[in-house]
């Protein structure tokens, strides 16, 4: 059987160094590029790759993913900064290159995305729910892609059941002091030397308190859902978002 090629963008990077080695690792898989910053994107044409592993910078994903697109090349992408205006030109993007599958996961993890389903689940039953987001300070965005996603999937379940908005009498608070507010769920982002990834969705009812907590320990956590993502993305076209959808989660 033939080997899928895969091709990796950021290679250079904290999470791209590790998918590289990574892809190396996986039986099925050939590493026919590994570009940094400043390498020519025609690589990856001319390497022939089925599927390019995005894992730059918000300020590059969008170039990267037009190439990839223009030329027929499947992407999965771990990159952050979605929003609703990146997700339509992709879409655009797309519709144009039928055939085409891109992933964007905003956590590869396993546990992650047990994480945002376990809140989606618990949201409605609590009446207030709070996400903290704890990352190494090298991160460049805030809030991560994660609790961003993770607050948006909250706040989807809790329209949907009805629930009221969350207590808070807060009434004079220093800028930023609640945390962002996502879809009216308050999002708190930590930065500390000596953490990777973390996230706690903390839920409260009258009398009791449902706290779920993931930590991502080593980038290592990362490469199954990336590697599960590239098999599944060559036979997935358009636009899929969230790992949970090849993990028959939903
Ligand atoms: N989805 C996930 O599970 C997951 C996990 C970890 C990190 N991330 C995200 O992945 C991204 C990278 O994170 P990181 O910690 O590895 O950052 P990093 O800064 O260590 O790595 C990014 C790398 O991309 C390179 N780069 C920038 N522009 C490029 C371009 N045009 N072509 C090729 N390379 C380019 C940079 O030089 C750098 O080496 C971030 O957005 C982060 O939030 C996602
Ligand atoms: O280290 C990072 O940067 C991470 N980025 C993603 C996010 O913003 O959610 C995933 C976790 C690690």
């Amino acid at each position: 059987m033939s080997k899928l090629r895969v091709a990796v963008l950021g290679a250079k990077g904290r999470i791209g160094s590790e998918a590289v080695r990574a892809v190396e690792a996986a039986e099925d898989m050939e590493l026919v590029a590994a570009l940094g910053r400043g390498d020519g994107l025609e690589a990856l044409a001319e390497s022939g790759a089925q599927v390019a592993v995005e894992l730059t910078t918000p300020a590059s994903v969008m170039d990267n993913l037009d190439y990839c697109l223009r030329h027929g090349i499947h992407a999965v992408v771990g990159t952050t900064g979605w929003t609703d205006e990146r997700l339509a030109r992709l879409n655009a993007w797309l519709d144009a290159s039928p055939g085409t599958g891109v992933l964007i996961a905003p956590n590869f993890s396993i546990g992650a995305v047990l994480t945002m389903k376990f809140a989606q689940i618990a949201a409605p039953y609590f009446e207030s729910v709070e996400v903290v987001e704890l990352h190494h300070p090298n991160k460049v965005d805030a809030p991560s892609g994660t609790a961003t996603r993770t607050a948006q999937l909250i706040a989807q379940a809790r329209q949907k059941a009805g629930s009221a908005p969350a207590p808070d009498a807060t009434a004079t608070a220093l800028d930023g002091a609640r945390g962002a507010n996502v879809d009216g769920v308050p999002v708190h982002a930590v930065r500390l030397r000596g953490l990777l990834a973390h996230q706690e969705v903390l839920l409260g009812a009258e009398g009791e308190t449902l706290t779920v907590r993931h930590d991502s320990l080593h980038h290592s956590s990362f490469m199954p859902g990336i590697l599960l993502g590239a098999r599944r993305v060559v036979t997935t076209p358009g636009l899929t978002f969230g790992l949970e959808h090849f993990l028959d989660l939903n």
